[in-house]
Order: C-alpha cells, then sequence, then structure tokens
C-alpha cells in the first residue's frame, strides 16, 4: 500500500477549506516507527518517505506499489538522517550516516535495510524518490561535503545556514535536487525573498522544532497567498505555481528537494515581499 496526494491547481486553492487545503499540501507525522510510510504525489510524481527504526531493521524497495519491478527500477532517491546514527545498507552495501548526512540511491537498487546505532536516540530517515532514466552510483554525502551557502540578515530575521546535497556541484544525479536549510538562533523566516520555480516543484520536511513550537508556512500564488500551521516532522507540497517560506514560532530546520524540467538552483522567479496578498 501506498499513500496517494493528487495535489490540486492554482484555481481551486482559493476554494479549500483549511482541512481540504492540509488534506492535499501537507504530510502530517511522517516518520513512522519500524515502518517506512511512503507517499506517492502527482506532484512531477515525486514520493515522499519517512521513517524511524527503533526496534528492528526497516526494509523496503518493493515495486508492486507502483507497478515496476522495484520501487528504484526507473528512480533515485535521496535519503537524509535527521535524528541519531544509522546505517542504509543497498543490495547489500553498507553506509553509515551520522545526523544530517545525505545517502543518494541510484537507479535500478532493489533491496534497502534501515537501521539506528541506538534504539535509545534513533534515526530518523527522510526519503524523496523521483523518475530517472540515468544511472548514478549511490552516495553516501556528508555534512561536511555539502555546498554551504550564508544567507539572509539580523535585520530581516531570516539568517539561515543552506547546504546542498544532492546537486550537480556536489553530487551529481539525474533530476534530483536536496538539501538542508537551518535557521539561525533568533531568525524566523526562510526562503526570503519568497519565489516560484516554474520549471521544478518542492518538497519542505521541517524537523527540529520543539513540539509546542510551529512553522506558519505559506503558499498559493503570491496574489493569493494561503498558510498551512505545521509541526515538527510534517512535510508540504509546493508545485512549481507556488511560493513556498515560512516563519517558525522557535528554533527549527527543514530539508528541501526539487524536480522537475531543471536542475538550476538559481532559476527562479523571486517575489517581492510587498507584492504578496
Ligand atoms: O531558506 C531558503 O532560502 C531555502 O532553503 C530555499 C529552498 O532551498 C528553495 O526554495 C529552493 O528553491
Ligand atoms: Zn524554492
Amino acid at each position: 500500500m501506498i499513500e496517494v496526494r493528487y495535489g490540486s491547481g492554482p484555481e481551486t486553492i482559493s476554494r479549500l477549506s483549511t482541512e481540504e487545503l492540509r488534506a492535499t499540501f501537507l504530510i502530517e507525522q511522517l516518520f513512522a516507527v519500524d515502518e517506512m510510510r511512503l507517499v506517492y504525489t502527482h506532484v512531477d510524481r515525486m514520493i515522499i518517505g519517512g521513517c524511524r527504526p527503533v526496534r528492528k531493521t526497516v526494509e523496503f524497495g518493493e515495486g508492486a506499489p507502483i507497478g515496476t519491478p522495484y520501487l528504484l527500477s526507473y528512480r533515485e532517491m535521496g535519503i537524509a538522517n535527521l535524528g541519531g546514527p544509522g546505517r542504509i545498507e543497498v543490495d547489500g552495501k553498507s553506509f553509515d550516516l551520522a545526523s544530517r548526512d545525505i545517502l543518494y540511491v541510484g537507479r535500478g537498487a532493489q533491496r534497502l535495510k534501515l537501521s539506528s546505532a541506538d534504539a535509545a536516540n534513533p534515526a530518523r530517515f527522510y526519503v524523496n524518490s523521483v523518475p530517472s532514466q540515468v544511472d548514478y552510483p549511490h552516495r553516501l554525502i556528508t555534512r561536511d561535503e555539502s555546498k554551504l551557502l550564508e544567507l539572509g540578515s539580523d535585520r530581516n530575521s531570516n539568517k539561515r545556514s543552506l547546504r546542498m546535497y544532492i546537486h550537480p556541484e556536489v553530487a551529481p544525479s539525474a533530476l534530483l535536487l536536496m538539501g538542508i536549510t537551518d535557521l539561525a538562533h533568533g531568525s524566523a523566516w526562510n526562503t526570503m525573498p519568497p519565489h516560484l520555480h516554474e520549471r521544478r516543484m518542492e518538497a519542505y520536511v521541517y524537523f527540529d522544532l520543539a513540539p509546542e513550537d510551529r512553522v506558519i508556512h505559506l503558499m498559493g500564488r503570491p496574489e493569493e497567498t494561503r498558510h498551512l500551521v505545521v509541526a515538527d516532522g510534517d512535510a508540504v507540497l509546493s508545485p512549481a505555481w507556488s511560493i513556498h517560506m515560512g516563519a517558525g514560532t522557535g528554533p527549527y530546520a527543514f530539508v528541501w528537494g526539487m524536480t522537475g524540467e531543471n536542475q538550476e538552483y538559481t532559476d527562479v522567479d523571486p517575489v517581492p515581499v510587498a507584492t504578496l496578498r
């Protein structure tokens, strides 16, 4: 079984109730204990998943739910570890992931096994997978190997460190991009100025949020924004027509993943804040 999200067009967003908006664009509490939860989205066919192996090794990779021999017969995948140290075995080859490392899994992988080094401090694995017709080797990308961009300012409460992991300048892939952004202490706003990228969709998962805190995530057309109130471990879908930005009531970080026509991180149209409605 795989959950399916069909998404929605920009013309319907103003008619959706809060619950409908959440059911369409928000994936709540993604990180299931001892099982891989996978959500198949029809937003550029990105599959989003999450898992916390605590008492056992979690295995996945079957293709039946998506009609292919294996899940990754025609797909590539990024798996970020957002928790304690963990291990991923891909067809018998082991990769040890520290917190904030990302594993790139190339097309053709068949069986994946996920485990935690310490059940008291379990790994938290976050998955983005997109269609691929190219073979790139599996590759562990450590936090130190990622490309760091320091963004924002204290004045705008949007200081943050953006790290690119699956990106042409760091680790090649067919069409997946993936990275992690950390807000600086005292800053609240991510993705400022907001932007659109007509040629790519995007997904965020927010993490390292205290249980009592929330991120107010803004989405929608610039001239008609909506908001989603998001908790730790929730993922948000951002179709190509939607802005994506947010402010937290406390410290947080998020993983961003993208796919579409290109991998040009700078192929974006900034939207001046003053034009938002
Ligand atoms: O805080 C940011 O800025 C981001 O992390 C932006 C995302 O990477 C993004 O929206 C890429 O298109
Ligand atoms: Zn973006």
